[in-house]
């Protein structure tokens, strides 16, 4: 017989599993950036691969691509928010979205860089 704690927290993860797919999903279905990443991410998973490259240098490019669509769902969870507060334009409201897409650029530069460096060095 299972412990009361256990069948909770599996019923915990269980929903936040529910959740985190919903959350993909919608963004998923939403964001044209995210499906646009994800194109890339694929490319890049597939280079990654087929490329005669280390281990390390593999796992390094796959997780900053991932990154990349992890920065994208948090860019959209801002965006959803602000909108959410209020429609009406505020400098405030500005700098919270453009902060969120800054994030998306480092992280693809980042990735971007780490493809140039591992092809040239
Ligand atoms: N509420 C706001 N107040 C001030 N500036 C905003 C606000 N919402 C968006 N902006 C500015 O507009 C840029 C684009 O934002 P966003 O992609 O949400 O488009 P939008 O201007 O809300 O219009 P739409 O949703 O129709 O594309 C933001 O990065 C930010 O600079």
């Amino acid at each position: 017989m299972m412990p009361d704690w256990i069948k909770h927290e599996l019923g915990r993860l269980k929903n936040t599993a529910t959740w985190s797919w919903q959350g993909w999903l919608t963004t998923w279905r939403n964001e044209k950036s995210l499906r646009q990443w994800g194109v890339v991410n694929l490319i890049s998973i597939i280079l990654a691969c087929l490329i005669d490259l280390d281990g390390g240098e593999r796992a390094l490019l796959i997780a900053l691509g991932l990154l990349i669509l992890v920065a994208e769902l948090f860019n959209t969870a801002i965006e959803e928010n602000v909108d959410y507060v209020s429609t009406e334009r505020d400098p405030r409201a500005g700098r919270a979205k453009d902060a969120a897409s800054a994030a998306v650029a480092v992280t693809a530069i980042a990735g971007g860089l780490a493809w140039v460096v591992i092809l040239i060095g």
